[in-house]
């Protein structure tokens, strides 16, 4: 059915962000539908399709047949699987390929993959000829519902996550939804703590709408495809707000902040803990902070660790396979996190679930305190 979906089955999101405004395209099909897509938006008859090892063998031979039916010739480049991917020696294949390819300006290059395809090679399209058209084809849950929308692009580095990258907006967003049936069970999970998020950002009712709803949207069908289109509004009213985090932004940022940090502090073995696990013990740790600053009360910390156990996905510290380093290296990656000001931390704390709010100043001595007692 996948060419001849008909476009009433796709959900089109809008952001509208002035000469960066674009589309994303949610629904069955899309991938065979991919050049179309692109050839009546955007001017571009070349690519650079960028992927990783578990990826291209399922879909990219579909994706390059569709580029070609619409004209574009593609070329093809496919990076290993997994979070270590996002560092310069990647990057720089990465450039040095669509270099190659002679993509020009407004020729583009294409993501086919989760964020970690997403992330480097926008920030290959963002520094190749100071700039060329970006589409991003996610294909794992996550990269549906985050990461392929907003432009932060970037790459990892000894210091921490994602601390070097640009801002660079997507021209189109094509998510296909039948792709999430190869995805591994971990990984749906992993991407369901962003959708999680958004929830517990500023939206109580979608995460109670989760609590009661979530079997399905493990499952499949038209509450997934409901998810997957809320996610993205409610990513692109924020992004429309503060295109390049200048406040309200941070928010995304929820449970990230000691997220990260775990994934640092895991060297970014994705066999211990992958982005959306760590975001969700960071979520988890994010209201028991907040509780333990008397913001909130305990009660929503334990909801929201309830559900998020719920679905499978870990909540603590402890659930990571291995042993972790002391609170004092923890301490270091979130010094070392992007939000920090004037040497001052910036947390995303919450006064309930659906109530979350940006918090300039925490003390470090209360963080660290509070490290040592959930390191225990
Ligand atoms: N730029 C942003 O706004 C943003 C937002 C959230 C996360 N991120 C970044 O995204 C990354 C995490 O993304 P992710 O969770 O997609 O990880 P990922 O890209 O590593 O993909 C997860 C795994 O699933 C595989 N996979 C992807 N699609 C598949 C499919 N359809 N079928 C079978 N296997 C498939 C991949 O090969 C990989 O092994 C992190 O680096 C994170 O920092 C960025
Ligand atoms: O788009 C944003 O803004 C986000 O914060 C989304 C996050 O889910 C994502 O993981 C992002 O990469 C984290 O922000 P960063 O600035 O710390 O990289
Ligand atoms: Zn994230």
């Amino acid at each position: 059915m996948n060419a001849i979906t008909s476009a009433s089955a796709i959900r089109t999101v809008h952001v509208p962000l002035g000469e960066r405004a674009y589309d994303i395209l949610i629904g069955p099909g899309l991938i065979a539908r991919a050049g179309a897509e692109i050839a009546t938006r955007l001017k571009g008859r070349k690519a650079a399709v960028v992927t990783d090892a578990n990826v291209a063998p399922l879909y990219l031979k579909a994706l390059v047949a569709s580029l070609d039916e619409a004209g574009i010739a593609s070329a093809e480049v496919v990076l290993p699987a997994g979070e270590k991917t996002k560092s310069f020696e990647h990057l720089i294949t990465a450039c040095d390929k669509v270099l190659e390819a002679r993509v020009e300006r407004n020729d583009y290059v294409i993501a086919l993959g989760g964020g970690v395809i997403g992330d480097l090679s926008g920030f290959a399209a963002g520094i190749v000829r100071r700039g060329v058209r970006f589409v991003q084809v996610p294909t794992s849950l996550l990269s549906q519902v985050d990461s392929s929308v907003g432009g932060k692009t970037g790459i990892n580095s000894r210091h921490g996550k994602n601390l070097i990258g640009v801002f660079h907006q997507p021209d189109l967003v094509l998510a296909d939804t039948d792709v999430l049936n190869s995805l591994s069970a971990r990984e749906f999970r992993a991407g369901y703590a962003e959708v999680a998020k958004y929830g517990l950002i500023d939206k109580p009712d979608f995460f109670a709408w989760l609590e009661a709803n979530w079997k399905a949207v493990f499952t499949g069908g038209s509450a997934r495809i409901e998810a997957i289109a809320a996610s993205c509004q409610a990513k692109a009213d924020v992004v429309v707000a503060d295109e390049r985090e200048n406040g309200q932004r941070a928010l995304l940022n929820l449970g990230h902040t000691f997220g990260h940090a775990l994934e640092a502090a895991t060297a970014y073995d994705s066999s211990r803990l992958v982005h959306g696990e760590g975001v969700s013990i960071g979520m988890v740790l994010a209201h028991e902070f907040s509780a333990r600053m008397n913001l909130a009360s305990p009660d929503d910390a334990r909801r929201v660790e309830r559900h998020l156990k719920e679905v499978g996905l870990p909540t603590r510290m402890s659930d990571i396979p291995g042993d972790l380093p002391p609170a004092e290296t923890l301490m270091d990656a979130i010094a070392q996190d992007k939000k920090v000001k004037s040497g001052k931390l910036t947390f995303i704390l919450t006064r309930g679930v659906g109530q979350s709010f940006v918090a300039d100043d925490v003390p470090a001595s209360e963080v660290i305190s509070f490290l040592r007692e959930k390191h225990a």
